[in-house]
């Protein structure tokens, strides 16, 4: 939350990883109906904004093959724009640090984060839950990265609990693959009938992610490396993948694992967050 004599303040927006990912049905509009644990991280994009007067919204560096107009960052202040009538405008720079379509929620998270820091640069005074609401448009993602804690999503994502955690180290790896999500998520070989767990809670032997089977049956990189940092600690996907971890009682355990990685694979260690950076910019 930097603020230069520019103008521009910098804003960080943090990824999640889904410590299991059940698929329990199917909407009748085709969306799918999951239960999961969001666990916030502090592997983040860096949103850099700067407002200005006039009404424009203007993104200074988009990502190569995401047009300006179609980033998540554009429309998520487009949205806000309309939703409440404001007349100011805003710059955007993003510093992309999160892989893309690896499950870790960047663009959503991007998403987010220019919502809660628009809300208090525009003075806005958006609630949580009306920016949850209106997040949702953007991605299934984006509420639960308003909502800046731990917890048990159910719904299609929009529905949330809080839930405590362990603080934890992860390891996380980046198999050189991008995974569409609906391409996933229409595969005749998920399966979208586990039996929804009862209690919130979070318990890795008893769960899973039921995107995984069909993501590494499309993409045997993400078999690979789950088996790679399966030799440390139990390994699996986040999201729609590509990305895959494993959690540590410390960093330094997680350190040691990075350091045995093999050159022609990518990974990070990140550590839990128990709250988003941006929190309190709502209520
Ligand atoms: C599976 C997760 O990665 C869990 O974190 C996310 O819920 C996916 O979120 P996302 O990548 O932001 O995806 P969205 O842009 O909302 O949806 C992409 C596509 O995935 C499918 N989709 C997504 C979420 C959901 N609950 N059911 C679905 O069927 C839909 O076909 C949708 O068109
Ligand atoms: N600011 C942004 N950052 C990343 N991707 C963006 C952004 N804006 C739009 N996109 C589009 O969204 C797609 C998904 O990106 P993202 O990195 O959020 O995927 P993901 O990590 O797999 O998300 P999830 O965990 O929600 O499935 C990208 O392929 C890109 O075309």
């Amino acid at each position: 939350m930097e603020s230069l004599d520019s103008g521009w303040q910098d804003f960080p927006a943090p990824a999640k990883l889904n410590l299991f990912l059940h698929i329990v049905g199917r909407r009748s509009d085709g969306y799918h109906l999951l239960q999961s644990v969001f666990q916030l991280i502090d592997l983040a994009d860096t949103v850099s904004l700067r407002v200005s007067e006039g009404g424009e919204i203007q993104h200074l560096n988009p990502l190569p093959g995401v047009p300006a107009e179609s980033d998540l960052t554009v429309r998520a202040a487009r949205l806000l724009q309309k939703a409440t009538g404001c007349s100011k405008g805003v710059d955007i720079r993003v510093e992309k640090r999160l892989p893309i379509g690896g499950g870790v929620g960047g663009g959503s998270s991007d998403a987010a984060t220019v919502m809660l820091a628009l809300n208090r640069l525009w003075q806005l005074n958006l609630t949580r839950s009306k920016l949850m609401e209106l997040g949702l448009s953007l991605g299934a993602d984006v509420p639960f990265f308003i909502f800046g804690e731990s917890a048990f999503v159910e719904g299609i994502g929009e529905i949330m609990t809080s839930v405590a955690t362990p603080d934890a180290a992860f390891v996380i790896l980046h198999p050189p693959v991008h995974v569409p999500t609906p391409q996933i998520f229409s595969d005749p070989d998920l399966t979208r009938n586990t039996v929804p767990i009862r209690v919130r809670h979070f318990d890795s032997a008893v769960t899973r992610n039921d995107l995984e089977y069909v993501a590494c049956k499309n993409h045997p990189e993400i078999r690979e490396n789950i088996m790679w940092l399966s030799q440390y600690a139990d390994a699996r996907m986040t999201g729609s993948g590509s990305c895959v971890f494993a959690s540590f009682s410390s960093p330094n355990e997680a350190n040691r694992v990075i350091y045995d990685l093999p050159k022609n694979m990518t990974g990070y260690v990140a550590r839990s967050l128990s709250k988003h950076p941006l929190h309190e910019f709502a209520e």
